[in-house]
């Protein structure tokens, strides 16, 4: 599902709608960035020291206080692949559940580009560009599998429109 709110309206719903008040749970806000190049996607591996060790994710990182989601994203992503991205549209969160450390990991998609080179990673054991057809061979960790399902369902969508006005017209 897309969102068609501004991002700092999706932001602030879903803050209301799980609030830790309401919940015995913590929910962890975790903004990450899609970057896609000539047809590909951008997948960055979790190293063996990281949690949910050599997993694939779309990299980006926890919320810190005072912080909003896209001001924590050029964060992490500064942090964890030095570089500068523009953020565009916000997708549909996917939440998983973190049994460990009594937490629901939300995480949120962000269609990003990349605005400045070269890619030096500090945390990822590696990255990769990865051609659509490809991309379920690799081992996502559980939330960023979702994620990307909502992505090629959003890019479908997208597709689906841009016929359609091509035939009316
Ligand atoms: N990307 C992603 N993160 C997940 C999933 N499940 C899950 O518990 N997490 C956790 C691992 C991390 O603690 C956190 C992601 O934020 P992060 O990448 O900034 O965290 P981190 O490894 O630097 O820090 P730490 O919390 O492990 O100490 O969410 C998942 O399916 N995908």
């Amino acid at each position: 599902m897309t969102n068609d709110f501004p991002s700092y309206l999706c932001e602030k719903i879903t803050h209301y709608m799980y609030t830790p008040s309401e919940h015995s749970k913590n929910v962890v806000m975790v903004p990450c960035a899609i970057f896609e190049k000539d047809g590909q996607l951008f997948a960055a591996q979790r190293s063996s020291t990281m949690s949910l060790p050599l997993k694939w994710e779309f990299p980006g990182g926890k919320v810190d206080e005072g912080e909003t989601e896209t001001e924590a994203l050029h964060r992490e992503i500064m942090e964890e692949l030095s570089i500068e991205i523009e953020i565009g549209p916000r997708l549909a969160p996917a939440y998983k559940e973190d049994p460990s450390r009594n937490r629901i990991i939300c995480l949120v998609p962000y269609i990003c580009r990349i605005m400045s080179s070269p890619i030096i990673l500090t945390e990822h054991a590696q990255y990769k560009w990865i051609r659509m057809d490809q991309l379920l061979k690799l081992d996502w960790a559980d939330a960023d599998l979702e994620v990307l399902d909502t992505y090629l369902k959003y890019k479908d969508q997208r597709l689906l429109c841009r016929n359609k006005a091509k035939v009316r017209v």
